[in-house]
C-alpha cells in the first residue's frame, strides 16, 4: 500500500473533485459518512454520549459531518469547536452551518479550559481538532485541551490522524498530541504511524477508502510503500517441480569469532530454511564441530586462525554472500573483508561487525558492491550514517547514504523499514519478542538465503524482513514474546511461507 505525502492528498482531494464532478464539500460528506457508519456499526444506536471535539479546518469539518450524521439517526451528540483561530476553512463553515439546522444543541464555541466539558468513562470522544494541516505545535490551552482529553478514559476515536501529530514532519512536543485508542485515516495511513518516536500515538489504525481519484493515486511516487500480505504474496517465486538444488543457490555464510560461534549457526540455519539450495559456513576453526553438529546440512569451510576469520577464500562461485555476523574487529578480519569487497561478485549482504569495520575505514565504504544490503542496528547504523536529530533526519541520512554508495539500508525496528536511494519499503510484520539476541543474524541468513534463490536485492531485502517478522509473529502465538529465541523464529520460517497464502478475516491494524 502506497503511503502518500500530505501535499499529494490535497492533490488528489482537487484532482478527485475536478474528475467526479463534486464539490470538496461532497468528499467531506463521504468521508464523514464512513466515520458515521464505522461508528454507527459499533454503537447500533446506544445512548451513549458521543463528544466530539473540532477544529476550524476541515478536520474539523469531518467531524461536524460526523455530528449531524449521528444526530439525524437519534445519537446522544455534544460538539465543541477549539476556537483557535478566525480562519475557519469554507468547508467547516458550510458544515457548521448543516449541523445547526438539524438541532437546537449547536455546538459548544470553546475560548479557554473554563469551557472543557466532564466526559465520563464510558462516553466516546471523536478528536477532530487537527488534521494532516496541522503546521505547528498546538499551544496554549489547545494543547491543554488536548492534555485534558488525554486524562479521560473515554474511548477515543481520532479522525484521519490524532490531533498534534503531524502526517511526515518531526514532532517537536510530544504532551500535544491526542492519545487515542484508534484512528480512521483517509485512504492511506501516514508516514507518522511507523516510526519509533510516533508509532505509539497510534496503537490502532484503518484505513478508509473514500474513493480518492485512482489514476492520481497509482501515477504518484509515494513516501514510502507498506508491505503487507498482499504485497508480499506477490514477491513469492513458485517453484518448479521439476527443480532441483543447484536452482536455489549456494549461499556463503562468513560469520562467527570464538564465543561467538552462535551467530554462524543462527544464520547458516536460517539459509537453508528460507530456502537455499546449498550453504558454505565460513568459520574459524573453532568452529569446525560446532557447525558441522548444529548444522549438518550445511558444508563447512575453516579459517586457518583458531578464533577469528583472517581470510575469505572461496574455491566455488557462491550465488550469495552473508558477511559480518559475529566476526569480530580485528584488524585481520578487516583486511580479510576488504579483499572479500574488492573481489565479489554476487550479491551480498553486510552485517554487523563488518558494518562497524566499514564505518571506521573511507575506502572500505567506496568498495561497497552495487545493491550491496547493510542491516545495521541503531549502533552500527549511526556509526555509519553519523547521529540522527528525529526519525525523519535518520531516514534522510539513510536516503542520502544509500544514493551515494548505491546499497541498500535496512532500519531494523519494530517497523522495519528498506530504504533504496528515495524508496523506502515499511514492514508490518514482527512483534517486541523479536528484540533478542541472534534476531538480526537470522534476519542476514534470511536474505543471503532469498539472495541466492534469485531474489534481486530489494525484492530479497523487503521480502526478507517481512518473512522474518511473520515467523517472528507465528512464533510468538506458542512461545509469547518474552521466551522466543532467534531459533523459535528459524523454526516458524516455513509457517511464514504458508501464512502467505492463508485466508483470514480483515482486522484492525495492530502498531
Ligand atoms: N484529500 C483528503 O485528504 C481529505 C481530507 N479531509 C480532511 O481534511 C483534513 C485537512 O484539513 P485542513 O487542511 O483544513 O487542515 P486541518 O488539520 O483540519 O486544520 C488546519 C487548520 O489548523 C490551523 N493550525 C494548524 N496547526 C495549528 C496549531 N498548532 N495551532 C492552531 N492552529 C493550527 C491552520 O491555521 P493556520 O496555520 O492558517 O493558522 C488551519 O486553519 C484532513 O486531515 C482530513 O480530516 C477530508 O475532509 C476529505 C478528503
Ligand atoms: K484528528
Amino acid at each position: 500500500m502506497k503511503i502518500f505525502s500530505s501535499k499529494q492528498l490535497y492533490e488528489a482531494d482537487e484532482v478527485t473533485c475536478n474528475n467526479q464532478n463534486i464539490t470538496s464539500v461532497d468528499l467531506m460528506e463521504r468521508a464523514g459518512s464512513y466515520i458515521f457508519t464505522w461508528l454507527h456499526q459499533r454503537m447500533q444506536g446506544a445512548q451513549v454520549p458521543v463528544h466530539i471535539f473540532c477544529g476550524i479546518g476541515n478536520n474539523g469539518g469531518d467531524g461536524l459531518v460526523l455530528g449531524r450524521l449521528l444526530i439525524e439517526s437519534g445519537y446522544n451528540v455534544k460538539c465543541y469547536i477549539a476556537n483557535f483561530t478566525d480562519k475557519r476553512s469554507p468547508c467547516f463553515l458550510t458544515n457548521y452551518s448543516r449541523y445547526k439546522d438539524v438541532t437546537k444543541n449547536w455546538p459548544i464555541l470553546m475560548k479557554g479550559a473554563e469551557d472543557f466539558p466532564e466526559i465520563a468513562p464510558q462516553d466516546i470522544i471523536i478528536d477532530a481538532l487537527f488534521g494532516i494541516g496541522l503546521n505547528r505545535p498546538p499551544e496554549g490551552w489547545v494543547k491543554d485541551l488536548i492534555l485534558h482529553i488525554n486524562t479521560q478514559r473515554a474511548f477515543k476515536l481520532s479522525i484521519d490522524i490524532p490531533s498534534g501529530l503531524s502526517a511526515e514532519q518531526a514532532v517537536e512536543d510530544f504532551d500535544a498530541i491526542v492519545k487515542s485508542n484508534h484512528t480512521l485515516t483517509f485512504q492511506a495511513p501516514k508516514l507518522s504511524f511507523f516510526l519509533p518516536e510516533t508509532g505509539p500515538y497510534v496503537t490502532f489504525y484503518e484505513a478508509i477508502d473514500i474513493g480518492l481519484d485512482a489514476a492520481y493515486l497509482e501515477s504518484q511516487e509515494p513516501l514510502a510503500q507498506l508491505i503487507a500480505k498482499p504485497q508480499a504474496q506477490r514477491f513469492y517465486k513458485q517453484r518448479n517441480k521439476y527443480a532441483h538444488k543447484g536452482n536455489f543457490g549456494h549461499s556463503l555464510i562468513v560469520a562467527g569469532s570464538y564465543g561467538m560461534m552462535g551467530a554462524s549457526v543462527l544464520a547458516t540455519k536460517a539459509t537453508m530454511r528460507i530456502g537455499a539450495g546449498k550453504v558454505t559456513a565460513m568459520v574459524p576453526r573453532s568452529g569446525y564441530s560446532i557447525l558441522q553438529s548444529t548444522v549438518p546440512e550445511a558444508m563447512v569451510k575453516t579459517d586457518e586462525n583458531e578464533d577469528f576469520i583472517t581470510n575469505i577464500n572461496y574455491d566455488f562461485e557462491p550465488d550469495a554472500i552473508a558477511v559480518g555476523m559475529g566476526i569480530g574487529n580485528n584488524d585481520e578480519t578487516a583486511t580479510a573483508l576488504k579483499a572479500l569487497l574488492k573481489k565479489v561478485l554476487c550479491p551480498i549482504v553486510i552485517d554487523a561487525d563488518a558494518l562497524n569495520c566499514i564505518s571506521k575505514t573511507k575506502t572500505l565504504i567506496k568498495l561497497l558492491p552495487e545493491n550491496a544490503i547493510l542491516t545495521p542496528h541503531p549502533g552500527e547504523l549511526a556509526r555509519l550514517v553519523g547521529e540522527w536529530t528525529d526519525d525523519y533526519d535518520k531516514i534522510k541520512k539513510c536516503q542520502e547514504f544509500s544514493a551515494t554508495y548505491k546499497v541498500i539500508i535496512i532500519i531494523k525496528g519494530a517497523n522495519t523499514i528498506t530504504v533504496m536511494g528515495n524508496e523506502l519499503y515499511i514492514n508490518t510484520t514482527g512483534n517486541p519478542g523479536m528484540a533478542t539476541a541472534g534476531s538480526g543474524d537470522v534476519l542476514s541468513g534470511c536474505l543471503s538465503g532469498l539472495l541466492a534463490q534469485g531474489y534481486d536485492p530489494l525484492l530479497a531485502s523487503v521480502f526478507g524482513v517481512y518473512l522474518h517478522g511473520s515467523a517472528g509473529n507465528i512464533a510468538s502465538q506458542t512461545v509469547g514474546f518474552e521466551a522466543m529465541m532467534a531459533s523459535d523464529i528459524i523454526n516458524s520460517l516455513g509457517d511464514a511461507f504458508l501464512e502467505l497464502f492463508r485466508q483470514e478475516e480483515e482486522a484492525p491494524v495492530a502498531q
